[in-house]
């Protein structure tokens, strides 16, 4: 059964470059549980905007955002920091992994706070994404001498640790090689098929192509994929 995990409405967003101009209009759409959708749309036409304020980061704008059930709007820091913590996983471009720490510290450090399980269960959940991911080899390596496209990984297996409800990528694949990019695909098709939401911007069409749905922007406008289209079981 369908439900919506994700509402947002009416999304109007400014910028001041000097000059106040609208970067997001009427923003309105839903996001349905173990949806795997796709934000494309040429560059500068407000997709990252867009996505860093699904993610809760940033609140200045009009609009209404629901997601988990629970308003968004209007709530202060900590409400959000907790809320995340706790819903949302994000792979984004700037993946701010501590470079001091090892890679296993790194993927386990939201699940320490989210206090949920142990610290032991907390090592062994994030040994199980690292596995998932390929990259258990490198547990016990500082994330500084990892290459960008390993540290990416990483940051996958970190985005997963809380089992969130929603995954956000800001192209997610975007540094991997082929080989690595059909992996995390096949791994966020998987996710999606077991109940997690996957949102990601992407300006890969074989990324785009897969998903259960595609948003179009296009100068702060979703021009295309407003409605979730029946899909098929798979
Ligand atoms: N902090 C900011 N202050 C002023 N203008 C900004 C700011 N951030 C982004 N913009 C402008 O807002 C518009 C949308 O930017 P955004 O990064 O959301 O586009 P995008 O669709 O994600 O592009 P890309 O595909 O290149 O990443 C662009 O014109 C950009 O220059």
């Amino acid at each position: 059964m369908m439900s919506t995990v994700l509402s947002a409405r009416h999304l109007n967003k400014y910028f001041y470059d000097p000059d106040k101009f609208q970067v997001l209009k009427d923003i309105t759409f839903d996001v349905q549980s173990g949806e795997f959708l796709a934000i494309v749309g040429k560059s500068g036409c407000g997709k990252s905007t867009l996505l860093y304020l699904l993610s809760t980061m940033d609140t200045d704008y009009d609009g209404q955002v629901e997601m988990a059930g629970t308003t968004l709007t209007g709530r202060n820091q900590d409400f959000l920091a907790r809320f995340r913590n706790e819903h949302l996983g994000f792979v984004f471009q700037f993946h701010f992994l501590l470079p001091e720490f090892s890679v296993l510290q790194n993927v386990m450090l939201p699940g320490l706070k989210l206090g949920k399980y142990p610290e032991k269960v907390v090592e062994e959940r994030a040994m199980e994404k690292l596995r998932l991911i390929g990259m258990a080899d490198y547990a016990r390596k500082p994330a500084s001498k990892l290459s960008g496209g390993q540290q990416q990984r990483v940051a996958i297996a970190r985005a997963l640790i809380n089992d969130p409800t929603i995954i956000m990528g800001d192209e997610p694949t975007g540094n991997l090689d082929r080989a690595n990019s059909e992996n995390v695909f096949a791994i966020f098709r998987d996710l999606a098929a077991k109940g997690q939401t996957i949102i990601a911007v992407t300006h890969d069409p074989d990324f785009a192509a897969g998903t259960d749905r595609v948003i179009e922007m296009s100068d702060g406008m979703i021009i295309n994929g407003h409605e979730t289209k029946d899909r098929q079981a798979n």
